[in-house]
């Protein structure tokens, strides 16, 4: 499909507030899938021409413009100085429209960018608007009405601001309808999302938060799917029915790092364009039961031993804010606990990747499109007889003193560790990325963790192991936490050790760790973890491995 009129393209002239003066813009189409302006950049050149021309092509996709005004509309998102503008502009340009579009800019940031344009009348104002508006309703991705949540507390307190001044004015032009809810206590999101929300007049639902605010909404999510299609949570191999609402994440906590994961960034506006174009990033998520009782999901990072540690510790200086997590860290390091136990793990024998290739997780991946193989669906659908069978045959067993199990569901890539704890993770393969550290010196680990920082293969030592697996289980022996120095078996005083004296007077923190369940603790060490293959949907596109400028 062509423009509003082949003819009448010519009449069309690029009116950008920046560029008005340095370029005319000569032409603008609009296909089905692209729109594409042409400028005319006029150079003064010290030539005996005087005055040279050149010409750039600008390409916008159809599914990357945000929308489309004439430039007259009312807009009191804009500024009093803007709208004065505005107002100036349109006098002067009577039949001018405005496309707003997504421009990408460094670091996997996406900006609103604009382009104006001047019609010869009216009427083909219009024509323009209506034809561009129409192609765009068929984008049946893009959400129209959207429930949002905003944790008031979260991050710096910043959450409201956040939305009201980056995010609200791009859902307006977007023309996205959103229900405001400001959370008044913890889980209260979650709360209202399980039992009273009504999710049919939603296209998704969004958090303005951190990683424990998204939490919320997975939970809530997860559990109300679960308690409509009556399917027990309780149940370790129940079969999860994925959720139908997509979640979109609005980075405002201390800790972003599922943003960060399945965005590249963390950026409020960027997450915003995410959500209007209607993007769809599937994720896996773990149920984690103990005794066939269901404690939580986790889609980051389960972590036994030392993060474990590190969080249990952090909890008890929330008043430090982000720095809790460094001093933690440093007093977990010092003590150097390891714990005795049995993993037993399902590999995902079938699968394209390991964790030590370099397939990182990216926008398109291959691996997470990867449907499941025959054998692998075997196991799911067989009798419980057959399962067991073809199942306790590829279960591995593994005991030992580990000073940290983990269990990656992503790379769990921050800014701080931009690899990750397991940097070719999958965010939608339905498996996780079983990490085992054992007993080691304190050098050793200390080596080991550095590797969290840079770009050496953080699995190329001989006492960390990694196993790509669907499920696992835990189950703790011993329930004294050890000194690796003096090798004392004895148990200790609860609490962690003071600063510098690690060697003989570290103070464990309790008979055995907990786990770090994606930044919350969980008070039992013996587990049951499952992988659920993309159980829930984000308004995201994984992290796009070269950035396209337009
Ligand atoms: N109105 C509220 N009052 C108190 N707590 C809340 C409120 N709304 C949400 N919460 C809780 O606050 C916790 C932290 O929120 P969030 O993840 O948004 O911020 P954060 O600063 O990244 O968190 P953290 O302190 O874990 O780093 C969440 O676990 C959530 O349950």
């Amino acid at each position: 499909m062509t423009g509003p009129a082949e003819d009448t393209k010519s009449q069309l002239t690029l009116l950008s507030s920046k560029l008005l003066h340095q370029h005319q813009a000569v032409e603008a189409a609009l296909n089905r899938h692209v729109f594409v302006w042409k400028e005319i950049e006029e150079k003064s050149q010290k030539r005996s021409s005087g005055i040279s021309k050149t010409s750039r092509s600008h390409i916008v996709q159809v599914s990357e413009i945000v929308g489309i005004h004439k430039v007259e509309d009312e807009d009191h998102t804009k500024s009093k100085w803007d709208q004065k503008k505005t107002l100036q502009f349109s006098q002067l340009f009577p039949n001018a429209f405005t496309v707003f579009y997504v421009k990408r800019t460094k670091n996997h940031r996406w900006r609103c960018n604009e382009a104006t344009f001047s019609c010869s009348s009216a009427e083909l104002c219009e024509q323009w608007i209506q034809v561009t508006r129409e192609q765009l309703s068929l984008l049946t991705n893009r959400p129209k009405r959207l429930l949002v949540y905003i944790n008031p507390f979260g991050g710096k307190r910043r959450g409201k601001r956040i939305y009201e001044e980056k995010v609200a004015p791009v859902f307006q032009q977007a023309g996205i309808s959103a229900d405001v809810i400001v959370t008044e206590r913890a889980n209260h999101a979650r709360d209202h999302l399980t039992t009273e929300a009504n999710l049919q007049q939603y296209d998704g639902v969004v958090c303005v938060g951190g990683d424990g605010m998204f939490s919320e909404i997975l939970h809530g999510l997860v559990a109300r799917t679960q308690n409509d299609n009556k399917v027990d949570q309780n149940r370790p191999d129940a079969e999860l029915k994925p959720c139908m609402l997509r979640i979109g994440i609005i980075p405002a906590g201390s800790t972003d790092c599922i943003c960060f994961a399945t965005v590249g960034t963390n950026d409020p506006v960027t997450s915003a364009l995410h959500i209007i174009i209607g993007d769809s990033q599937p994720m896996d998520v773990c149920s984690v039961h103990h005794n066939d009782v269901f404690l939580r999901y986790s889609v980051s990072l389960l972590g036994y031993g030392f993060y474990g540690d590190v969080l249990a510790d952090s909890e008890k200086k929330r008043w430090l804010g982000p720095a809790r997590y460094d001093l933690s860290g440093v007093k977990a390091f010092l003590c150097h606990n390891y714990y005795k136990g049995t993993v037993s793990f399902l590999p995902a024998e079938d699968n394209l990747g390991h964790p030590r290739d370099k397939l990182q997780c990216r926008f398109g991946c291959s691996i997470c499109q990867h449907k499941q193989s025959s054998k692998d669906k075997l196991r799911e659908t067989a009798d419980e007889e057959t399962a067991a069978e073809v199942s306790s045959s590829s279960w591995k067993v593994i005991c030992g003193k580990f000073i940290a199990i983990n269990a990656a569901n992503m790379s769990c890539a921050c800014p701080r560790s931009p690899k990750g704890l397991s940097p070719s993770a999958h965010l939608a393969d339905g498996t996780a990325d079983l990490i085992l550290v054992r007993k080691c010196s304190r050098l050793d680990f200390f080596r080991h963790l550095l590797r969290h920082t840079n770009t050496d293969d953080q699995f190329d030592h001989s006492f960390v192991e990694v196993h790509r697996v669907r499920k696992f289980h835990f189950e703790p022996l011993d329930p004294q936490p050890l000194l690796l120095e003096n090798q004392s078996e004895l148990p200790k005083k609860p609490g962690f050790c003071p600063l510098g004296s690690a060697q003989t007077t570290c103070i464990p923190s309790a008979a055995h760790s907990s786990w770090n369940c994606d930044g919350e603790i969980l008070h039992h060490a013996a587990i049951q973890v499952s992988v659920h293959r993309q159980l829930i949907r984000l308004f995201a596109r994984g992290i796009e491995e070269q950035q396209q400028r337009v």
